[in-house]
């Protein structure tokens, strides 16, 4: 095929051909451009088939000539025809040449030149092209063939590889067939032990079988000795009740007698053991004397090292702290323990804290406490309780008052529970909701004053306080209408056996536990049956007060608006009333009376003694004066037109939120003054999971883990350092002076203690304050009688019932203002 190229061309083609193959042979050479390469031949092997048929030179050529031909044959046409012309017609004398035919010959064949050159060019680019097709196919068929020998030599290998493994696995298994026939060769030298094996096996299984019918034996024999510990101790049992029923008539038959004995001649007893105790006195006075000297070169007890940085009263010798507690906080004295530790602070140069120290009676003693910031670290959430400081283990003894599972002595989740239950019913917005039933109780304890100062009668304001809020309470917390303030003494639910009647008497056994130690009482069976019955028929009635109520719910849903809804029904919407749910939420209703009611009597009782002073102190004159003026812009001009005007819709809110300032003021300097309730907390003993904890008191860090804390308000509120030098003197318009305010310390007025576990009736307790401020202070006068005060001052002071009440109930006579 090469003949049909013109040589310049084949110079040209052999030149490319010559460096094509250089490059393929180094593509071939270079290895890592191997994989590269030959997906490029791959490409050219493909370019070469996807090749149209190639123009080859003989079709060219041909064409060529074809051209030649026909252009040649259109000269020897007109040769011919001229031939013929010449053959078949008769000869034409020859036409002379002239030199125009000889140059347009020459033009001729200069052109024929020209196309024949064209020709020739075309002729030469369609074989190069040609040419460069052929090389790719050629050096795309050469990778091919290189490929396919590389493969072929990657087979070889493979079959080499596969037959030395082949060999070397025979090898292998030949080895392991001898092993395996030298091991079973050798196991032929097991067979004696085999042997004795099998005969120990079999001896074995002989033991357990003997062992086997051994352990029946012994089962019958234990079924047989159990069998007859069952009969004796029946027979014992029935002995036992036998015997426990004898001694316990005859135990009964004792104590009623005793009891008896005991009821008729207490007082007798009680001042036969007095004589007993002055003469144990007097011997422990001489003892004294002779031991105390000694006692002080002694090594003071651990405890004591411990709590030797909280100033302390002074010891004596054997009964400590006791003796001097006996003196000052006797219940006999007939004053709130508060009374004795004020003079014990004032003995102490009135520190922030002391310590009371109960041993040997008692291994835990008492911080009292007389500054805020040491009373809010007891109440405020800490690190480790979030809640404050637990209660203190004192407060157990209020149980039969205010149930089990009350919210006044549960503990962390337990009573964030029923914190949370019962918070929306306490709910400033909820209760003045329901502040037109409050207004219509305070209507009923008004006339009740009215009608007593029409007689002229003295009366224990206490009576009719309790009854207001005894029926205020009962009737916003379940609706329950006791009608405390209009049923007559001994009847109804005042008669013996009455829901009223239990509540207070039950209040009066529980206070006269916590009056100190009182021998006669305590041994009292008298007591203990009289504490065991009220709270039954006390707990008894509320149940079933309950229950029914939420029936009654439940058979009206829907109908009833969720504000003015009860407490209860408040905070037990939504919940399934198991009797689980009914007696915890009896202990709520316990708990409730037993904290709203005389704490908030009591306050309405010093809030009356405050408004008496007026009587006979110009200062209070002045107060008086200021509460009439306020009274009488805010609720018009009659004497007794407050209620009127806050029994309107909307009106109580508005008016008692903010529109008497001096009345609020009054209320509060009342609280600070006469607190009726503390709080006691303890802290744990410091172990592995409570660390120690100290405070400041009187510049020094001294550890207080183990005490229980009493926050005393009745030292706190009067306390010179925060209230200044006027701190005993009742001055509401302290409460006005903004600047005063400000530089009180956190928690320096408590009277509803603070913290997460604040008073959750405060609200309540002020709404009611502020409805009898505003119903009383202008139409009536009160008149304080009867106790004359300590010191002989005409003053009046608070006893231990449970909280702080007025000694005497508040006697009192009324007067209707002209
Ligand atoms: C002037 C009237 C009141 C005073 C001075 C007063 C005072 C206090 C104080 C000092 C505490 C804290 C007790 C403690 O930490 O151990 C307390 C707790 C409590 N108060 Fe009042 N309270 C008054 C009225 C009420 C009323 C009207 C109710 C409800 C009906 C009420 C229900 C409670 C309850 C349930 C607690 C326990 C709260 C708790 O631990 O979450 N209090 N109150």
């Amino acid at each position: 095929m090469t003949d049909f190229i013109p040589s310049r061309v084949r110079s040209d083609l052999g030149h490319q051909k010559r460096s094509s193959r250089h490059a393929v042979s180094r593509r071939l050479r270079s290895g890592t451009e191997g994989h590269h390469h030959r997906h490029h031949a791959k490409e050219t092997v493909q370019s070469a088939i996807d090749l149209k048929p190639p123009i080859t030179f003989d079709h060219i050529l041909r064409r060529d000539k074809k051209d030649s031909d026909s252009s040649r044959r259109g000269s020897s046409t007109a040769q011919q025809q001229l031939d013929n012309n010449t053959n078949n017609v008769p000869p034409v004398p020859e036409k002379p040449i002239k030199p125009e035919d000889v140059a347009k010959a020459k033009k001729e064949n200069e052109r024929r030149e020209e196309d024949l050159k064209e020709s020739l060019k075309s002729v030469e680019e369609v074989g190069m092209s040609s040419t460069r097709q052929l090389d790719d196919t050629y050096y795309a068929i050469l990778e091919k063939a290189s490929m396919l020998r590389s493969t072929v030599s990657s087979l070889q290998q493979l079959a080499d590889e596969s037959q030395r493994m082949q060999s070397t696995f025979q090898e292998d298994t030949e080895k392991l067939e001898k092993d395996t026939e030298q091991s079973v060769q050798s196991l032929g030298q097991f067979e004696p032990q085999e042997k004795r094996i099998n005969e120990l096996v079999s001896k074995l299984e002989d033991a357990r079988g003997r062992t086997n019918e051994l352990n029946d034996q012994l089962e019958s024999a234990r079924l047989r000795v159990e069998a007859y510990e069952g009969r004796e101790n029946e027979k014992v049992a029935r002995r036992r009740v036998r015997l426990n029923i004898t001694w316990a008539t005859l135990l009964g038959v004792l104590m009623l007698v005793v009891s008896v004995l005991l009821a008729k001649n207490r007082r007798a007893v009680g001042k036969q053991l007095d004589g007993v105790s002055q003469r144990l006195v007097g011997l422990a006075d001489v003892v004294d004397d002779v031991v105390a000297p000694i006692s002080t070169r002694l090594r003071p007890s651990p405890m004591r090292q411990k709590y030797h940085d909280i100033p302390s009263l002074p010891r004596h010798w054997a009964f400590g702290n006791l003796k001097i507690i006996g003196e000052k906080c006797n219940p006999r004295a007939g004053r709130h323990p508060d009374y004795g530790f004020e003079e014990i602070w004032n003995d102490l140069d009135r520190p922030a804290a002391f310590m009371v120290d109960l041993a040997p009676v008692d291994k835990r003693s008492f911080l009292v406490v007389a500054e805020p910031s040491i009373a809010e670290s007891a109440t405020q959430p800490g690190d480790k309780f979030k809640y404050s400081l637990p209660k203190s283990d004192t407060m157990q003894a209020l149980k039969p008052l205010i149930g089990k599972e009350s919210i006044i002595t549960a503990e962390a989740e337990e009573w964030r529970n029923l914190r949370k239950r019962f918070n929306k019913g306490f709910a400033p917005a909820h209760l003045h909701n329901l502040s037109p039933l409050i207004i219509s109780k305070t209507e009923i304890f008004v006339k009740r004053i009215q009608d007593a100062a029409e007689t002229g009668a003295v009366v224990p304001l206490k009576d009719f306080a309790q009854d207001l809020t005894t029926d205020i309470i009962t009737q916003l917390a379940i609706e329950k209408d006791f009608e405390s303030q209009s049923i007559p003494e001994g009847q109804s639910h005042k008669s013996s056996s009455g829901i009223l009647t239990a509540s207070r008497i039950l209040s009066t056994l529980i206070a006269t536990q916590g009056q100190g130690f009182d021998p006669v009482g305590f041994f009292d069976p008298v007591r203990r049956f009289k504490q065991w019955y009220y709270e039954r028929l006390f707990d008894r009635e509320l149940y079933s007060v309950l229950e029914k109520k939420l029936k009654q719910e439940q058979l009206q849903p829907k109908k009833r608006d969720v504000s003015t809804k009860a407490i209860v029904q408040l905070a037990l919407a939504d919940m399934e009333p198991t009797p689980a749910l009914l007696w915890n939420t009896v202990a709520q209703i316990k708990s409730f009376l037993f904290a709203g009611q005389d704490t908030t009597a009591t306050m309405i009782q010093w809030l009356c003694y405050e408004l008496s002073k007026a009587n006979h102190n110009p200062r209070n004159q002045e107060i008086l004066k200021k509460l009439e003026d306020e009274h009488n812009a805010v609720f018009g001009s009659g004497a007794f037109s407050a209620l009127e005007i806050l029994r309107k819709p909307g009106q109580a809110e508005e008016l008692l939120g903010s529109k008497i300032p001096y009345t609020t003021a009054f209320i509060r300097e009342t609280l600070r003054l006469h607190p009726p309730a503390g709080t006691a907390r303890i802290v744990p003993d410091a172990d592995e999971s409570n660390p120690p904890v100290s405070v400041n008191i009187e510049g020094r860090d001294a550890r207080i883990d183990g005490l229980r804390v009493y926050n005393c308000q009745w030292l706190i509120h009067r306390n010179k350092k925060i209230w200044g030098p006027d701190a005993d003197v009742f001055n509401p318009d302290r409460w006005l002076d903004e600047d005063f305010i400000s530089k009180l310390p956190p928690g320096a007025w408590r009277p509803f203690e603070r913290g997460p576990r604040n008073c959750i009736g405060q609200e309540l307790a002020l709404l009611e304050g502020k409805v009898v401020m505003a119903a009383v202070t202008r139409g009536l006068r009160f008149e304080k009688v009867g106790n004359t005060g300590l010191n002989g001052e005409k003053e009046v002071w608070g006893v231990a019932n449970v909280t702080t009440v007025p000694v005497d109930g508040m006697t009192m006579r009324f007067h209707l203002k002209a």
